[in-house]
């Protein structure tokens, strides 16, 4: 490892955030490798200055503040945390010796041993899901880390130890290491959700949990340094509390992130773009591409990249347009949503995209309805068949989750919205909503795609045309689906 001694000292003491972005700017650009332990512990100091109220500390006199200037971070801070990751990790694992004149790859036990000694120097008991802890700042001064911290130290570890081969894997809710001379093994390191006991060392799941969206198909973001480096800069959080972002940690973020996109680091990454394109929709940058194709880009990334299996590049271009009044369009985006997550099996693990379609079905969409159905106007969505294919399609989509999972995915609160929603275009509009039936044999080849990896979207056509693998029906569209609903319904009262 280069070490401290190899990064440029001239850098510090660091005083704003264009001096963070030069030495970024250096580690990914002049270094062999960016150093992931250097970078972490400097923007969670950063952020660490910012956003964490220190009580005792004496009331700052407010000078005013450069919009960029930062709390003074001395070398000596960061030197001296720096030199004490590497002793954990060094007096855990034998680095890897230099003079071998062959690559070394990382195994199985190296990865666990690395995992054992950040998880075993873990404080015993704290709040995990807590902000700020993400990083190797929080790690090093505070013995705390998230669930995506500790994956992200394991693989700062094992560059420590001269392995290059250990990399971060990340799904839409989880992390992993994959290592080995071909990038092919992979490991757990870190716990998932609450009360699950952890899997850590095991191999990622060949069983129920491969048909789950917690594993992606097994299409995860498998990431090279620099997708390392953007995975940390992904996770600054600027919260401050609950309503207030701190300024300068969100320009920090909104700065590595176009220094990421500009070298090409994000192409493959398309929840990192999605962060960029909600922080650009806050505060766009001169001179930029606008948020909304920002977020056309992470959809595109992730059809190309991952055969179309991540559902967050929809719903984060869904929430935008909510936020936007672009109605139409966000039934759209989040019936595309519908359309990844009706290819997989609903599992215990898969809480935090439950919740995600839950606040869509059970708040936006009926917040859309409230204020649409107030207001009379012509061109208003409950007089276009084509929001009504959106939506139909939506909950399908989330009916056919349900469908062959272990864990039932609707009850009686997802009932009373979605008949509430249906109900409120009239006859005339539904019936002019054509429903073309896929064939069994169409459902036969989707799972095929599915089990076989390849981008089996048979997405029906988005025009008023909308596709349900079911028998033909003569009623207007939606009843069968209503029915189906209520019937599930009736029989959880009984
Ligand atoms: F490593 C884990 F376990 F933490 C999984 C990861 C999450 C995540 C992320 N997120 C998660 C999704 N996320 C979203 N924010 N808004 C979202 C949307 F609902 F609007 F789509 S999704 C915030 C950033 N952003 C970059 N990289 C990662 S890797």
């Amino acid at each position: 490892m280069a070490g401290f001694r190899g990064i440029d000292k001239a850098f510090f003491p660091i005083k704003n955030v264009s001096s963070v972005i030069e030495i970024f700017k250096h580690q990914l650009e002049k270094v062999s490798e960016p150093d992931l332990a250097l970078l972490s512990i400097i923007v969670g100091a950063v952020e660490n200055s910012l956003t964490c109220s220190r009580p005792n500390a004496p009331l700052q006199l407010c000078e005013p503040m450069e919009p960029s200037s930062l709390p003074t971070l001395e070398i000596h801070t960061v030197e001296s945390l720096y030199n004490k990751f590497h002793a954990i990790i060094k007096s855990a694992v034998d680095p890897v010796v230099k003079t071998s004149r062959e690559k070394v790859y990382a195994t199985r036990e190296i990865v666990k041993k690395v995992s054992d000694v950040v998880w075993n120097t873990l404080s015993r008991s704290y709040y995990k899901d807590r902000a700020h802890l993400q990083s190797l700042y929080s790690y090093l001064t505070g013995n705390k880390l998230d669930c995506f911290g500790v994956a992200f130290a394991v693989v700062a570890g094992c560059q420590v130890l001269g392995y290059s081969d250990v990399h971060l894997a990340l799904s839409e809710d989880h992390a992993w290491v994959v290592f080995g001379q071909y990038g092919t093994e992979t490991a757990e390191v870190t716990w998932h959700g609450k009360g699950n006991e952890d899997k850590r060392g095991q191999e990622i799941g060949k069983g129920v949990s491969a048909r789950s969206w917690l594993y992606v198909n097994n299409k995860p973001v498998i990431c090279t340094r620099a997708m390392e480096v953007a995975a940390l800069v992904s996770a600054i959080n600027p919260s401050l509390n609950t309503a207030h972002d701190a300024y300068e940690v969100a320009l920090l973020q909104q700065e590595l992130l176009w220094l990421l996109y500009d070298l090409g680091h994000l192409a493959k990454y398309p929840m990192a773009i999605g962060n960029l394109g909600d922080l650009e929709e806050i505060s766009a940058t001169a001179g930029r591409i606008p948020c909304d194709v920002l977020f056309k880009e992470a959809i595109a990334s992730a059809r190309q990249n991952y055969t179309n299996m991540h559902v967050y590049p929809y719903t984060y271009q869904g929430g935008y347009f909510y936020r936007n009044k672009m109605y139409e369009e966000a039934f759209e985006s989040w019936a595309n949503a519908s359309d990844v997550i009706r290819k997989y099996n609903y599992s215990r693990d898969d809480e935090e995209i439950y919740k995600e379609f839950l606040e869509i079905a059970n708040e936006l969409i009926p917040h859309i309805m409230k204020v649409e159905s107030s207001g009379f106007s012509a061109n208003s969505i409950l007089k276009k068949p084509q929001c009504f294919a959106h939506l139909l399609r939506f909950y399908d989509g989330i009916c056919q989750w349900e469908e062959g999972s272990a864990t039932p995915v609707l009850h009686i609160g997802w009932a009373k919205p979605l008949v509430n929603t249906i109900s409120k275009f009239d006859a005339d509009v539904r019936a002019k909503v054509n429903i073309i039936c896929e064939t069994a044999e169409d459902r036969i080849e989707q799972q095929h795609n599915f089990n076989n990896h390849s981008n089996g979207s048979t997405n029906c056509l988005n025009n008023n045309n909308y596709c349900v693998p079911k028998k033909q029906d003569l009623s207007p569209p939606g009843t069968d689906l209503i029915n189906a609903i209520e019937s599930k319904v009736n029989s959880a009262e009984e």
